[in-house]
């Protein structure tokens, strides 16, 4: 089956400004994809070339196997797209306003009535589909622009930057709905808010300055930065002890700070492996009382800025 999403050598140029420089990209069916990148990293830029929006300089896109030309009707059809400010129009219902967008899409009735109430009942917006537009919170606007970006079942869905308007409500139900999307499409999303891409996302892509610093699943990240290092609190001064471990073929360097208010020893080692078989019996034969013991996880955060500053 032909990716999602597929991108050979994208390249968008304006001037002597390289926007997005030769990106590689490819996002299998069925996936929720985030797309990260700090501001000016080329992200609109690369969607607006992925919907068609704007030609690329070099380099070709294609959704779901066809090439995705300036324009083209044919390619459409495959995908729905939510710009990061929808525009509504307040004064209709939320009933009335994906019918409406369901005729501007072509689709005819009774199968706009259909498919606005499934789509109703998929963002959890049928007790309010009577209500005018204009009294929903944000995030009952975003859930109807995503209703809208989905009526003529597309197979691709791109949602730029779908919450960071929203209040931490409204923005848990946004992505609980993106989370079930992927049974009917690929979501593609630029966003800034990487909680929320550790929440929904499977894949992501960090670009930077136009350039793709990495692409991967959430879980091969994590895995790849994973670091070695180990949080450990004692009730009394742990000095001695971390002071003892540096005859240990597998101790890098110790460090103490404060964690919560409370001083904490960071181990960091070289083999992650021994350590962890070390470790737990030389703090049983140290006499000290343990409070907290933990091998430390990077955010998506720590990765991001690690992949950002060390390229
Ligand atoms: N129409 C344009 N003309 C000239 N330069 C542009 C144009 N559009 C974008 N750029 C430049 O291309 C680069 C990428 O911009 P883009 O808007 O794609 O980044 P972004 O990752 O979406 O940023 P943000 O997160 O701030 O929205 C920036 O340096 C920007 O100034």
């Amino acid at each position: 089956m032909a990716p999602a999403i597929k991108t050979e050598g994208l390249t968008k140029r304006f001037g002597d400004v390289v926007a997005v420089d030769k990106l590689d990209l490819s996002i299998d069916e069925r996936a929720v994809f985030g797309f990260l990148g700090p501001n000016g990293a080329g992200k609109t830029t690369t969607v607006k070339m992925l919907t068609g929006l704007s030609a690329p300089t070099e380099g070709k896109a294609y959704i779901c196997g066809q090439e995705v030309t300036q324009g083209s009707v044919e390619v459409r059809k495959n995908f729905g797209f939510l710009p990061d400010v929808p525009a509504f129009y307040d004064w209709m219902t939320g009933e009335e306003y994906l019918r409406f967008a369901g005729e501007l899409y072509g689709m005819t009735y009774p199968g706009i009535n259909k498919r606005a109430a499934e789509l109703l009942e998929l963002v959890e917006l049928k007790k309010a589909s009577k209500r005018k537009v204009g009294g929903y919170s944000r995030g009952m606007k975003q859930r109807l622009g995503i209703a809208q970006a989905m009526l003529n079942h597309p197979r691709v869905l791109f949602l730029d930057e779908p919450t960071s308007a929203l209040d931490p409500i409204g923005r848990r139900d946004v992505l609980d709905l993106i989370g079930r999307l992927k049974e009917e499409a690929t979501v593609f999303m630029s966003t800034h808010i990487l909680s929320d891409v550790e929440r929904v996302c499977d894949g992501v892509a960090i670009i930077d300055k136009g350039k793709l610093l990495v692409t991967s699943t959430v879980e091969e990240l994590r895995h790849k930065y994973s670091r070695s290092t180990f949080e450990i609190e004692f009730d009394e001064d742990g000095q001695a002890f971390a002071d003892s471990l540096q005859s240990k073929p597998w101790f890098v360097k110790s460090e103490k700070e404060n964690v919560n208010g409370n001083p904490t020893l960071r181990i960091t080692a070289r083999d992650i492996g021994l350590a962890r078989k070390e470790l737990p019996h030389l703090i049983a034969g140290s006499g000290l009382t343990l409070v907290r013991y933990e091998l430390v996880q990077p955010s998506l955060e720590d990765i991001f800025v690690e992949v950002v500053n060390g390229k």
